[in-house]
C-alpha cells in the first residue's frame, strides 16, 4: 500500500489516536491495541497465567477512526462487558470507558482511546438545573451535606443509598462515564418518595464517594450531579456524601450519627419508624445479575438498628431474597480459651516466642496484653528483620526472654530466630494467631479508625502473605506450637463500642 493510500484510510486524528486496555489490577500490565484484529488471552504479553483464560480468549477488532471496538469471546469460559456475560462465540460493540473482564469475574480492563473521543459531538449535553439549596462541609471536608429547599426534620427517617438504589447509569456501564451518565433506577421512585414526604418522613440519601478523595471525581462535578438528581425528583431531600475513608464511610454509621446529632433540629429519631434502602445487600449472583459488590448498605442499617430493604423490595414490592452473611459478626463473642492446647507464659522461662499471623490478626495486641515481662521485637518498629535479630541476640545474651512480633508466615522467616534461640540455650515456641480472615479484615478496619499512626495495609501485600503462609511444624525446631484464640480486650468503652459494629463492607 502506498503512503498516500494509507493516509486516506484514516483521518489524521485517528492515526494519532491510541487504543488500549487499562488493567484494573496492578499486577497485570496495560495492553496497547492495534488498529484491526487483536487476539488476547493467557500469554506473556498479558501476564495472565490462569488456565481459566484460554491462550486465545477474546478477539478485539479495533476501529481507530470511529473509536469503536468489536469484541468476541473465543475461549470456552465466558468473558464480560460492563458486568454482563459474553459467552463463547458472542460479539459485543465496545466504546471508550467500557469495562471488560477477560474471563467473567477475573482480569478487568477499561477500554480507552487517547485522545478521548466525543461520541456525542452533535448531541448537546443537557444543562444541569440548579435549584436553591444549602451546602455544608464538616469533619475537615470529609462529610459534605446538601439540603434542598423544603426539608423538614422528623422522628421518621426514610434513608436511601444513591448509586444503584435511586439512580443507575444511562450507559449501562458499571461506573458512570461522566456526571451526566445517570437516570432514575425505577419509574416508581419519584412517586414513592413523594408519598413518603407527604407521610412526614424526612428523606435522606447517604452515599459513599471515595472516588472524590482519590481524585477520580471532582467534588464540584458531583455536587452538580446531586443538584440535578434532587431537582429531577422534585421532593425535599437531605444528601450526605462521605468523601474517602473513616467514620463517615458506610457501613460505619458516622453519616447517620451526624444527621441525628446535628441535622434534625434536636428531634430524636425513632428507629422503629425509620428504615434504610440500599443495593449493597450481599445478594449472591442470580442469572444474569452479578452478585452485590458488598454488604455495606445492609450492615449500615444493622449498625444503626433500623429495618433494611433492597431497592426491589422497597420500590417494586418484591419479596426478599437470600443474602450472604457477613464474614465476621462482631456481636458474637468467642468462648474459646486463649491458648490451645492450654499453656503458660512466663518471661522467666528463658525462651523466644515466635508469633505467626497475618497483618491485623492481633499479634501486637496479644503481645501488649499477655506477654508481660518479655522483650518485644518488631521489624516495623526496628526498621528491618536483621535489626530484630541483632536486638534479639543482645537480649538473649543478657538472659532475657523475647517475643518476635512479626508476621513470620514462612519457614524461612522463622528459621533464623529458632537457630538464634538454640545457639543461646533458649527454648523456642511458636504462637500462631487463630484469627479468621473475616476478623482480620474487621481488625484492620478497626485499627484504621482508631489508630492514625498505623498506615493502611496494602491488599496486594496481604494477598502475597496469604500465599506464603506455611503452617509451623515442630520439625522446624520449635519446642511447642500453640494456637492463640482471640479473646477481646479493649483500651476504652469507646473502642469496645466501635469494635462491636460492622466495620468491613463484606
Ligand atoms: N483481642 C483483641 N481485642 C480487642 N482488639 C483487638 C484484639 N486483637 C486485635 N485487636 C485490634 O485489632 C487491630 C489489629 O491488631 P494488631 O495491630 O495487634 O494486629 P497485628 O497482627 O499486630 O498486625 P500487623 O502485623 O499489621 O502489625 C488493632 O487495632 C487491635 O487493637
Amino acid at each position: 500500500m502506498s503512503l498516500a493510500k494509507f493516509l486516506k484510510k484514516g483521518s489524521a486524528s485517528s492515526l494519532n489516536r491510541k487504543c488500549s486496555l487499562k488493567s484494573k489490577q496492578l499486577e497485570y500490565p496495560d495492553i496497547v491495541l492495534q488498529n484491526g484484529l487483536n487476539a488476547l488471552g493467557r500469554s506473556r504479553e498479558t501476564q495472565i497465567r490462569d488456565s481459566f483464560c484460554s491462550k486465545k480468549q477474546i478477539e478485539l477488532n479495533v476501529k481507530l477512526e470511529s473509536c469503536e471496538v468489536s469484541m468476541k469471546t473465543v475461549g470456552v469460559n465466558a468473558a464480560s462487558v460492563n458486568g454482563l456475560l459474553l459467552n463463547q462465540g458472542k460479539y459485543c460493540l465496545l466504546k471508550h470507558g467500557d469495562i471488560i473482564e477477560m474471563v467473567y469475574g477475573k482480569f478487568p480492563y477499561e477500554l480507552t482511546f487517547d485522545p478521548e473521543p466525543d461520541y456525542e459531538q452533535s448531541i448537546k449535553k443537557p444543562k444541569l438545573e440548579q435549584t436553591g439549596g444549602q451546602w455544608d462541609s464538616v469533619d475537615n471536608g470529609k462529610l459534605v451535606i446538601y439540603t434542598t429547599g423544603g426539608v423538614k426534620s422528623s422522628s421518621k427517617i426514610a434513608g436511601f443509598d444513591v448509586d444503584g438504589t435511586i439512580i443507575t447509569t444511562k450507559s449501562g456501564r458499571v461506573f458512570p462515564k461522566d456526571t451526566f451518565d445517570w437516570e432514575i433506577l425505577f419509574p416508581e421512585i419519584p412517586k414513592k418518595l413523594k408519598t413518603l414526604h407527604e407521610d412526614n418522613y424526612k428523606i435522606c440519601f447517604f452515599t459513599n464517594q471515595s472516588g472524590i478523595a482519590k481524585g477520580k471525581i471532582k467534588l464540584d462535578d458531583f455536587k452538580n450531579k446531586v443538584k440535578a438528581i434532587t431537582s429531577r425528583l422534585q421532593v425535599p431531600v437531605q444528601v450526605f456524601i462521605a468523601i474517602g475513608d473513616g467514620f463517615n464511610r458506610k457501613p460505619v454509621p458516622g453519616m447517620w450519627q451526624h444527621l441525628s446529632d446535628e441535622k434534625n433540629d434536636g428531634i430524636e429519631i425513632d428507629n422503629s419508624q425509620s428504615f434504610y434502602v440500599g443495593d449493597a445487600a450481599g445478594r449472591p449472583e442470580a442469572g444474569k445479575k452479578r452478585k452485590d459488590h458488598s454488604l455495606a448498605d445492609r450492615l449500615f442499617a444493622l449498625n444503626i438498628g433500623i429495618p433494611f430493604f433492597t431497592p426491589e423490595e422497597h420500590f417494586l414490592k418484591k419479596s426478599s431474597v437470600p443474602f450472604n452473611e457477613p464474614e465476621f459478626d462482631p456481636h458474637k463473642e468467642t468462648k474459646l480459651p486463649l491458648f490451645d492446647p492450654p499453656t503458660k507464659v512466663d518471661s522467666k522461662y528463658k525462651e523466644v516466642v515466635v508469633l505467626m499471623g497475618l497483618p491485623g490478626s492481633g499479634k501486637s495486641h496479644f503481645t501488649k496484653t499477655v506477654m508481660k515481662g518479655y522483650e518485644i521485637l518488631n521489624a516495623d518498629t526496628l526498621g528491618s528483620v536483621q535489626a530484630c535479630l541483632n536486638k534479639c541476640e543482645q537480649f538473649l545474651r543478657s538472659g532475657k526472654s523475647c517475643v518476635i512480633d512479626n508476621t513470620n508466615v514462612d519457614v524461612e522467616s522463622r528459621k533464623k530466630f529458632i537457630t538464634l534461640s538454640k545457639n543461646n540455650g533458649f527454648k523456642c515456641r511458636c504462637f500462631v494467631m487463630n484469627t479468621s480472615p473475616g476478623q482480620i479484615k474487621h481488625n484492620l478496619a478497626f485499627r484504621q479508625l482508631t489508630d492514625s499512626k498505623h498506615s493502611k495495609i496494602n491488599t496486594m501485600i496481604l494477598n502475597t502473605m496469604k500465599k506464603k503462609f506455611t503452617s509451623p511444624s515442630t520439625s522446624e525446631g520449635f519446642d511447642e506450637i500453640v494456637k492463640v484464640n482471640v479473646v477481646c480486650d479493649f483500651d476504652s468503652v469507646e473502642h469496645e463500642k466501635i469494635y462491636k459494629m460492622f466495620l468491613a463492607d463484606k
